[in-house]
């Protein structure tokens, strides 16, 4: 049996009164693709927070096996770089340990960013101001950033907010690929879960201090969504997508077309 990437046994975070989860045991393994849902609050951020190590757990334990690559949620003033080219900020990942090795840590952290630009076929625009990027684009740049570290998880905090639906598609692809070619297991953070409903494993959904673990199946249903909010939701597919009804964040599977406009 593979050893997970990473293990919560009987975890819990608390702030003050405010619990956000308890009694949390989850194993991920390599490759795993984890959608993390929830309401705004409910602590999606905080569990990506908590696998980096930046928050601790109230209660039980928290194991990582392997580097982690996260790529944190945009916020609209990380477009103001216009003196920064897209090269720069990949290279903001691999920094760190190469520094004061000389001549071979520079090269080696060279190597480091011409290799995650090609993985995300980036290489065209590396030199270009990030300013001038389109959202995708940057987007691209910051997938680039987390893979020079090699990351056997990735931390995904809504890396699909503001990106057009044929910008969600890419980026949703190159981190599937990425998963499937090194085995990276993805923690992917999301209000919009149609756009990656095909690569998604299991769900962990987070609402009200409590939380549901499983298949998309197992916890995208009426019965599980309306027990974990304590009111009546109803999830609907339609046309191979979710459509939640009711509830505090039925926005987070509205359609948006997502495969026909990538098709088209
Ligand atoms: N260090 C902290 N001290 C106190 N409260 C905190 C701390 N960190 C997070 N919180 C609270 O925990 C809750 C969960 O926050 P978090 O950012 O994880 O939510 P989220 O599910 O990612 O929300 P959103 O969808 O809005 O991004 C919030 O109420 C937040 O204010």
């Amino acid at each position: 049996m593979t050893e997970p990437v990473l293990r919560f046994t009987g975890s819990e975070l608390s702030f003050g009164s405010r619990t956000l989860w308890r009694d949390l045991d989850l194993d991920v393994e390599p490759g795993e693709f984890i959608a993390v849902l929830g309401p705004n609050g409910s602590g999606k951020t905080t569990l990506l927070r908590t696998v980096l190590g930046q928050t601790s757990t109230t209660a039980g334990t928290m194991t990582v096996n392997g580097r982690l690559g996260y790529i944190p949620q945009q916020h609209a003033d990380d477009s103001d770089t216009m003196m920064l080219r897209g090269r720069d900020l990949v290279g903001f990942g691999a920094d760190g340990s190469s520094w004061g090795l000389g001549l071979r840590g520079l090269r080696s952290r060279r190597a480091r960013v011409d290799a995650a630009l090609a993985e995300v076929d980036a290489t065209r625009y590396a030199s270009s101001p990030v300013g001038l990027l389109s959202g995708g684009e940057q987007q691209r740049l910051r997938i680039a950033q987390a893979l020079t570290r090699d990351p056997a998880i990735l931390l995904c905090d809504e890396p699909l907010a503001s990106l057009d639906l044929k910008s969600q598609q890419l980026v949703v692809d190159l981190l599937d690929a990425r998963r499937r070619r090194a085995n990276t297991a993805i923690l992917f953070v999301t209000h919009e879960l149609n756009p990656v409903l095909p690569f998604v494993d299991r769900v962990v959904y987070l609402a009200g201090g409590q939380f549901r673990v499983g298949t998309v199946d197992e916890v995208m249903n009426s019965e599980t969504l309306s027990e974990l909010y304590g009111s009546p939701i109803d999830v609907l597919r339609v046309g191979g997508r979710l459509v939640v009804i009711g509830g505090e964040d039925s926005h987070h599977c509205i359609e948006h077309g997502y495969a026909d406009e990538a098709a088209s």
